[in-house]
């Protein structure tokens, strides 16, 4: 995990300033690149905390194809709440907490299905891609395609649909990634790559890192592949001006040897719940604070 330090780093000193949407401001670089081997074990970050329920509830959402925020509330993991809460504002004027909007959502499943939506975000594009002849389910196409074609150079999987990003509450961020297969199954590996236009490197990229780390796991396990490599392309990589002294106080810190993952095989890659998913030996230093933009 030395790389990310390195990367926060490069930031740090080749970043120029920016005057973002958030109005938060940033420092960012354009164009890198961070390679993990995914044999070296689990690339969860250890100089903090990283809330690995939060990022295994998020995929496992995203791979049933779901766009309300509903079910993440249920499961305790709040991490979208700030977008449709920030419409609801617009709406009413009205200001309310996080933890008022989040009870309220949880009681009232008429105004969850009417504020707790995010448009058609990851799940529905990952699981029901609009075209002209329908409906593409991209997980379950990638999941066949890795089995019946390994060698295939089209395995790809893209949240962008031009069409619909202006009903998005918030545009794919990690917006396509794509599959690498070497050798056959039973005796091949499995690389993914990502590509990700816009990278809040404090708070989005370590829970990004261990997402696609365990997509990774799962899509190998389901076409019988050894994971192999994980490959971040990241675009406008920025660190926001409010994250500069946690991120000075992470590179302080040495990082610990990775965590390793345990996967409970399942017979469909959209079976897998949170009970298949844990995390050994995850040693960290102690989790770091800091404001989320939005
Ligand atoms: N500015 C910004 N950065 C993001 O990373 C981001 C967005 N916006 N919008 C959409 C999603 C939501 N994501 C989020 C949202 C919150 C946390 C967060 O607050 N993480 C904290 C606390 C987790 C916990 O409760 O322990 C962390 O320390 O990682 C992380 C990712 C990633 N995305
Ligand atoms: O998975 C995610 C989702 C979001 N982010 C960050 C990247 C940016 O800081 C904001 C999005 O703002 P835009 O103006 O739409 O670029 O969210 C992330 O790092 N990872």
């Amino acid at each position: 995990m030395e790389q990310y330090i390195d990367y926060l780093r490069d930031i740090l000193e080749n970043g120029t300033e920016h005057a973002d949407r958030t109005e938060t401001g940033t420092l960012r670089v354009f164009g890198r690149q961070l390679r993990f081997d995914l044999n070296a074990g689990f690339p969860l970050i250890t100089t903090k905390r990283v809330w690995m329920h939060g990022v295994a509830t998020e995929l496992c959402w995203f791979l049933s194809g779901g766009t309300n925020i509903r079910p993440l509330l249920e499961q305790g993991v709040s991490i979208w709440t700030d977008w449709p809460l920030k419409r609801y504002r617009d709406v009413t004027g009205d200001d309310i907490s996080q933890d008022d909007f989040e009870q309220r959502i949880i009681e009232d499943e008429v105004f969850a299905s009417k504020w707790g939506e995010l448009g058609p975000v990851y799940g529905k594009q990952w699981r029901h891609f609009e075209g002209p002849d329908g409906y593409v389910d991209q997980i379950a196409t990638l999941v066949e395609r890795l089995r019946e074609s390994p060698g295939s150079r089209r395995h790809l999987v893209s949240a962008w649909h031009p069409a619909q990003t202006n009903r998005m509450a918030l545009p794919p961020c990690h917006y396509a990634f794509q599959c690498f297969v070497e050798g056959e199954p039973g005796d091949g590996r499995l690389s993914l790559m990502w590509q990700q236009r816009s990278v809040d490197s404090f708070l989005g990229l370590p829970f990004n890192i261990a997402s696609y780390a365990l997509l990774t796991h799962m899509l190998a396990q389901q076409a019988d592949l050894t994971p192999h490599q994980l490959i971040f392309n990241g675009g406008d990589c920025h660190i926001y001006t409010n994250h500069l002294d946690v991120v000075h106080e992470q590179l302080e810190r040495t990082p610990h040897p990775l965590p390793t993952l345990n996967l409970t095989p399942r017979d469909s890659i959209f079976d897998y719940t949170i009970d298949d998913i844990t995390i050994a030996n995850y040693e960290h230093h102690p989790a770091l604070r800091a404001p989320i933009a939005v």
